[in-house]
């Protein structure tokens, strides 16, 4: 089965994006999508873009003003698709449905999986994961941790993974409840790092795998209620965090880092090209800091994450 390319536009406004309903009659009908449609022949995907768009709902795209969200290869068994996901929020005019279809305009944290076809889940994760991960880096005591956390927010990271494989299950039970409060009232999302055995008890948003506990699993170990990352380093461990479900991978080193100064850099070439083939937002890590988040997306990646820049 020929593998279809599919332009698909997330058209942000006032942070809100525009969602359209099927047509019941078509593939995939009755469900609601991101505007869009095939690329036709010597059309580049941009310029798809910019047509769909004004066909299916009368906005007028700045092509520059696109840029690369995610893209998704799904077999639907009856049809093959390649989303080829791209965001824009430089939509020019009012939005009506052109083609008859409701529209709507719905924050991210409003799109719920199950009204979706299910080659959408990657693309609602990505618009509802932040572009920098703050992963914690070394402390001396707990207290300590906690108020080098309390910098680290200041950078302003949209989600926070806490690191502390040394600490014994009390202390870390104790960083993470101080760590909760910190992040709740800065309004930014916390992971835990571990095993999935660590989370009774803990108010947390979800877990973060590294490797050697991803490699043991066969399913998730958390619900679909709360977040699921996983550290990978190769096109295996990628494919493995896929199957387990995961949300989103971390994938390092990019560039050579202190804390792994024996490990080769993949650099940003290998990072674009295992990311194409991932359908999962992937966040580049090692020796990465803010000012790499442009570099990172336009590479396919979803952001950075890193201890290094925000652990001082
Ligand atoms: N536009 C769009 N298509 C999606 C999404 N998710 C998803 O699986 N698809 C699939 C459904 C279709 O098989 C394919 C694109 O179909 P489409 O019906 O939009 O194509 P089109 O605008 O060119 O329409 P047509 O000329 O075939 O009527 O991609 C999405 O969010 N938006
Ligand atoms: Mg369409």
């Amino acid at each position: 089965m020929k593998e279809v390319h599919v332009a698909v536009a997330v058209i942000y406004r006032q942070g809100q994006v525009l969602i359209a309903r099927r047509p019941d009659s078509a593939h995939q009908g009755g469900l609601l999508e991101f505007p869009g449609g095939k690329v036709e022949p010597g059309e580049s995907v941009q310029m798809a873009l910019v047509r769909e768009i004004d066909e299916e709902t009368g906005l007028k795209v700045p092509p520059a003003s696109l840029q690369p969200v995610i893209g998704i290869r799904h077999d639907y068994g009856d049809k093959r698709v390649f989303l080829d996901v791209w965001r824009t929020d430089a939509a020019e005019g009012e939005a009506h449905g052109r083609e008859g279809q409701p529209i709507q305009w719905l924050a991210p944290d409003q799109l719920r999986d199950e009204d979706f076809p299910a080659a959408n889940r990657p693309i609602i994760r990505a618009l509802k994961l932040p572009c920098q991960l703050a992963i914690t880096g070394g402390f001396d005591d707990v207290e300590q941790g906690v108020e080098r956390l309390r910098q680290q927010l200041q950078h302003q990271p949209g989600m926070v993974v806490l690191r502390a494989p040394w600490l014994c299950a009390e202390d870390y039970q104790a960083f993470a409840a101080a760590a909760q409060e910190v992040c709740h009232k800065a309004g930014v999302a916390l992971l835990a790092h571990g095993s999935a055995s660590c989370l009774p008890g803990l108010a947390v948003d979800g877990l973060h795998l590294p490797w050697r506990e991803a490699a043991g699993l066969d399913e998730r170990p958390v619900p679909a209620s709360c977040w699921l990352g996983v550290s990978c380093h190769d096109e295996a461990q990628l494919a493995h965090a896929i199957a387990l479900g995961a949300d989103f991978v971390t994938l390092a080193p990019v560039q050579p880092t202190r804390t792994h100064p024996d490990v080769a850099a993949m650099g940003w070439a290998r990072f674009q090209a295992l990311t194409a083939a991932a359908t999962v937002p992937v966040y580049a890590l090692g020796g990465l800091g803010p000012d790499d988040v442009n570099q990172a997306r336009e590479a396919g990646g979803q952001g950075i994450a890193g201890i290094g820049y925000w652990w001082r």
